[in-house]
């Protein structure tokens, strides 16, 4: 018998193992030596136990008032702030980004809370004046039902917050399939509305896999939306699933997000942004910048200045004091970067800085890559396409604006953008034209606020959002009410009228 902690689906308030018995090992990214937990490897059985119990609680859950359950989610919040040095731990330990950027998770999920708590006191609707006498009309949100939510391993703590704490104020129960690479900080996450008092069965945690777990979730029929952040071609699949019903569907996909330098950006500035941009995270953030689109007049200088500042990057375990770049989330994802090494150094851009896996001494128990920079890469070239997901970045050189601009947009994403400029027309110019859902003037492409929406064009989503009071949206329907007070006036004279 292994003696590693063992970890239950949260099912209508109990911690149950996955019906069939069955489990799988979550390890540490950066050493896979050291066995995080042993997780419930659930199918259909437990999504349906999950839903059946979420589906119950919903009844009376539904009728809580929204100030009550913000008070839930507001001491949840301060549950997370207090364990919020061990929840990082846990999360660096299995997801494998540095400290600083796992300390960030948790305080996105406890600053969403906060800002969701408080929705319960809002959650505006309209009125408008009506068209007949003594008649009153307004719009109100009424919660959907059962949610199913599904999660990627880049922010295991962070992501989860975005879906479940706006799901709850709105009135719904949900049931979350975390990322199977980084289940803990969910359970973590689940744990503190536990903890907070949540009743039995209005938040449901199971882990698995996606086809046998994610799946059967997003085609139950009790499921009213489904709200999923991950791959564009998973997403892509989810919302044909969810299409054969008629069920709502939220999608944060994919991004290819560009940076342009002007020739008269402050390039101190853009140092520090690019760098942090391309390689925090070790590149796995949706909205990463994964390309450098410089002008021609300054791209030499900003691309020898960018190599030196990379090459100084401490790559390691992130639990290490001073390492600030992590390793790849698992052995698949490395490989796609290795891959498009491979595929950037054949399409004939110039290998600037990196390309190659680090394996030396403890990193070879670890998925670490070096920072790795192409130069000279041209605008329609794969690496400068598609969705990498790593410590990669092109540096694509251009003549203008005009260019920089039209290059950006040309990709079949359309999460995030930056421009680094001094004129303040071209700024104005960038943040009209580009065809992002966020952009950025002087800032990296990373790094978005929980009130704000957040989500993208194209290939990136499907017109919501998450973030700002716009998620709310996703989690709600309309409901136009109409009081006629004029004890039968409006009906007589319309028959008058007649
Ligand atoms: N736009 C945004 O807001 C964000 C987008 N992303 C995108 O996510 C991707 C990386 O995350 P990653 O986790 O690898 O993405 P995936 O699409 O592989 O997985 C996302 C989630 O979907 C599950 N899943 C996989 N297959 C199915 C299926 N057939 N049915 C239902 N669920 C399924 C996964 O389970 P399992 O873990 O078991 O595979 C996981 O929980 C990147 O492309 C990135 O751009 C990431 C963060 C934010
Ligand atoms: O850096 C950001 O803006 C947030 C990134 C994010 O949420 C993601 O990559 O999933």
């Amino acid at each position: 018998m292994s003696d590693h902690k063992v970890y239950y689906n949260y099912i209508g308030g109990e911690w149950v193992p996955a019906r069939s018995g069955k489990t799988y090992e979550n390890r540490n990214p950066a050493d896979t030596r050291d066995v995080i937990g042993i997780f419930p490897d659930s199918g259909a059985e437990d999504i349906a136990d999950a839903v059946a119990a979420a589906k119950e609680a919903y009844n009376a859950w539904r009728l809580v008032p929204a100030p009550k359950r913000g008070e839930l989610l507001y001491r949840a919040s301060q549950i997370l702030q207090e364990r919020k040095e061990q929840y990082a731990n846990d999360m660096t330990r299995e997801m494998g980004k540095v400290l600083a950027e796992t300390r960030g998770d948790v305080q996105e999920a406890i600053d969403m809370g906060y800002f969701m708590a408080g929705e319960g006191r809002r959650l505006y609707g309209v009125t408008t004046p009506s068209e007949l006498p003594n008649k009153f009309q307004m719009s109100v949100r009424q919660p959907l039902g059962v949610c199913g939510l599904i999660t990627p391993w880049n922010f295991p703590m962070a992501i989860p917050s975005w879906k479940i704490f706006p799901a709850l104020i709105c009135g719904n129960t949900v049931v979350i399939k975390p990322a199977e690479d980084t289940p803990l900080s969910t359970y973590n996450f689940v744990q503190a509305l536990v903890d907070a008092g949540l009743p039995k069965g209005v938040v449901n945690i199971v882990s698995g896999h996606g086809p046998t777990a994610g799946e059967p979730l997003v085609q139950h029929p009790d499921v009213k939306v489904i709200s999923f952040t991950g791959s564009t071609e998973v997403g892509r699949h989810v919302s044909t699933l969810c299409a054969q019903q008629g069920k709502h569907v939220s999608l944060e996909m994919g991004g290819k997000n560009p940076m342009i330098i002007m020739d008269d950006a402050d390039l101190d500035l853009v140092l520090a942004g690019a760098v942090w941009g391309a390689f925090g995270t070790t590149g796995q953030r949706c909205t990463a910048t994964s390309r450098i689109i410089a002008h021609r007049a300054i791209v030499d200088e900003l691309t020898s200045r960018i190599q030196a500042e990379a090459k100084t990057i401490q790559v390691g375990n992130g639990l290490v004091d001073g390492m600030q770049m992590g390793p790849s989330i698992n052995q698949g994802q490395l490989s796609v970067v290795e891959k498009y090494v491979k595929i950037g150094r054949e399409e004939g851009a110039e290998l600037v800085l990196g390309g190659e896996r680090l394996t030396d001494g403890d990193l070879g128990h670890g998925f670490f890559h070096q920072p790795t920079i192409f130069g000279n890469v041209k605008r329609n070239m794969r690496i400068a396409q598609e969705e990498i997901f790593g410590p990669v970045v092109s540096i694509i050189p251009v003549d203008s604006l005009e260019e920089a601009i039209d290059v950006a947009n040309d990709v079949p994403y359309g999460l995030s953008s930056s421009i680094y400029t001094r004129n303040v027309n071209n700024a104005f110019i960038a943040m009209r034209d580009l065809y992002t859902g966020i952009v950025y003037v002087n800032a990296p492409t990373i790094g978005a606020e929980i009130h704000l929406p957040f989500g993208g064009t194209k290939g990136t989503g499907n017109g919501k959002r998450e973030g700002g009071t716009q998620v709310l949206d996703t989690y709600s329907e309309w409901k136009s009410l109409y009081v006629d007070y004029s004890g039968g006036l409006q009906r007589a004279q319309i028959d008058n009228a007649e």
